[in-house]
């Protein structure tokens, strides 16, 4: 049975029972809801907490129907019919008054009277008497709801707490006096702080700029000072005991969290790099070497050799694998944007930005590695930018006038001649050398032949388990034609190629030369090209065949396409109209 609401306030329904008893003279006892004795005076003093189910049919009438009842015969009363102690009852009188919280009927107050003077004196002044009992027991109502409320905020606040300290957010209140009142647990966890650092002194500094969604803050607290980004509530108004509460991130954590969300990629290991020929193996063992230092690596070769996939490799190989691998494609963003996606901005830098400001690559990329693809697309005015970053490892956000230092290692990778474009004046010279550090050049798959079959048999090993299928055999001629072709998209083409075929294979499972895309097919070495090229065409199939011998450089799939169309200086609306 559930603890009723007179049992929660028991020493205050006693009170109230011994001030009516004071004020009238007569005896008091006050039962609950489920007919347990809840508080009396004298008479029944030693039976307290009793249930008198098997006797207070009385009691157990007003519960029922909420009315007041007199009863000037106990014993005699047809209430008292079924009362054990019907024949010996020792009661001259007695009045029963409800007590009512709401609609609901909670506990009675019984009046007793003893003796043949009390009950002419209560029956003298009944109505008086009536209206005492109705106010007593709205004053007990109305603790009862007190203590309701006192209950319902208990458990508000547990609730609260209990969400405060499930959030990811730290959360710290500090009183007037610049004092941490309580924390959560995230704030325990980011600021290495327990429970024995409340009441310590907190310092709180802005830095005045805003970033991914909260202001700049450096906080102090014992001893120790942290980088946090978040936002102060002040409080003072509705808790004049407290001061402010703020919630926050530490910067490296929502750095952490930023670089998590935005980066679902499997790890890329030496694993993953497949090839056996020569100079595969020299570059597999260079990076090996190199993977730990912190000198900038250049990665040159034609696209789709490998450049992404190498430069992964050398950040799961060396001494900063554990921390982000940031790539940003130089050449994909536009020029204007590109500044700010290297080094971030704070809120209000600029128009048309992110009103809560955005952190960017480089910071992002901290303690770890960036990988600045298509570097050789950067414009001039960035690359002097970046030549300095490199030089002072320092950033500083769009916008904001705080030097931020910087542990990164630069792999930059591009497939364009460098060399050329710095006789073009296209590219400076100074950044070039700053980046060629470590060059690596990566093999077009032509001039590594050897590698083809093993790379073939990744591959349909990967499409194998994506498209769920068995394919476990090539035919001869499928291999021969294969190593023939001069496969300009290298590796990327080589794997659009199986993709293609895996997916018009039939059940037994082997890749045959009928699935091979025509243009592969068709393809004929230079002396049989030149002979095709003695006859005359339609100058709208040339432009066509010409088009799908990029889309097969650069691939079928929307990025390829997208990409076909830039290198043919045409839209990408135009490229398909074309294709129709
Ligand atoms: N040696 C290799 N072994 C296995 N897969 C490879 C190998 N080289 C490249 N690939 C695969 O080929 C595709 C293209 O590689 P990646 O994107 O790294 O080339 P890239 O040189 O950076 O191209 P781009 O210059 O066009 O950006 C990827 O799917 C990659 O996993």
């Amino acid at each position: 049975m559930d603890e009723s609401l007179l049992k929660q306030i028991q020493p205050t329904v006693a009170q109230y029972a011994n001030v009516i008893s004071n004020v009238i003279h007569v005896e008091v006892e006050i039962v609950d809801n489920n007919l347990i004795r809840i508080a009396s005076t004298e008479i029944y003093k030693d039976k307290i907490d009793q249930n008198i189910s098997v006797e207070g049919y009385v009691y157990r009438y007003v519960l029922k129907t909420g009315q007041c009842q007199i009863i000037e015969k106990p014993g005699y009363h047809e209430l008292c019919v079924n009362c054990v102690n019907r024949y010996n009852c020792v009661e001259k009188l007695e009045l029963c008054t409800p007590i009512k919280l709401n609609d609901d009927i909670i506990g009675v107050i019984g009046l007793i009277c003893l003796t043949d003077e009390q009950k002419k004196y209560v029956l003298d002044n009944i109505n008086s008497h009536l209206q005492f009992l109705d106010q007593i027991a709205e004053f007990i109502s109305a603790k009862v709801y007190e203590n309701m409320e006192k209950q319902r905020n208990a458990s508000m606040i547990k609730l609260l707490k209990e969400i405060l300290n499930n959030i990811n957010k730290g959360i710290l209140v500090i009183d007037t006096e610049g004092r941490i009142r309580d924390i959560n647990n995230s704030a325990k966890v980011q600021l290495k702080l327990t429970s024995k650092s409340l009441n310590k002194k907190i310092e709180i500094e802005s830095n005045k700029e805003y970033i991914m969604g909260g202001e700049v803050f450096l906080i102090k607290v014992d001893n120790k000072k942290h980088n946090i980004i978040g936002n102060v509530i002040p409080v003072s108004e509705i808790f004049p005991q407290y001061d402010k509460i703020i919630i926050f991130d530490k910067t490296n954590k929502l750095k952490k969290d930023f670089y998590n969300a935005t980066n679902i990629r499997q790890p890329i290991t030496m694993d993953n790099i497949i090839g056996k020929s020569d100079k595969i193996i020299n570059i597999k063992e260079k990076i090996k070497r190199i993977a730990s230092s912190n000198s900038t690596v250049l990665i040159t070769g034609e696209s789709g050799t490998g450049k992404e996939l190498f430069a992964r490799a050398i950040h799961a190989e060396g001494n900063r694998k554990s921390k982000p691998f940031v790539a940003i494609n130089c050449g994909a963003i536009p020029d204007t944007l590109l500044e700010s996606e290297l080094f971030g901005y704070v809120k209000g830098a600029f128009t048309g930005a992110d009103p809560n400001g955005k952190i960017g690559k480089f910071e992002l990329a901290n303690e770890g590695v960036i990988f600045l693809d298509e570097i050789g697309d950067m414009p001039l005015y960035l690359q002097v930018k970046l030549l300095r970053v490199l030089q002072e490892m320092k950033i500083v956000r769009i916008g904001s006038n705080k030097q931020i230092e910087l542990d990164v290692r630069v792999i930059a990778a591009t497939n364009k001649d460098l060399k050329r474009l710095i006789r073009e004046n296209k590219f400076r010279e100074d950044l070039f050398y700053r980046l060629n550090v470590i060059p690596i050049e990566l093999p077009p798959l032509r001039e590594r032949k050897e590698d083809i079959e093993p790379i073939m048999m990744e591959l349909i090993y990967k499409y194998n388990n994506i498209f769920k299928k068995n394919v476990h055999g090539v035919d001869e001629d499928v291999k021969e034609i294969f190593l023939n072709y001069p496969w300009a998209g290298n590796v990327r083409e080589l794997e659009n190629t199986i993709e293609f075929m895996m997916n018009f294979v039939n059940d037994k499972g082997i890749l045959t030369k009928n699935l091979i895309p025509k243009t592969i097919l068709h393809y004929k070495g230079s002396e049989a090209m030149k002979k095709e090229d003695q006859v005359i065409k339609p100058l709208k199939t040339m432009e066509k065949e010409y088009i799908l011998k990029v889309l097969d450089l650069y691939g079928y799939d929307t990025r390829g396409k997208k990409r076909t169309a830039e290198a043919l200086g045409i839209g990408i609306a135009t490229l398909y109209r074309k294709l129709n």
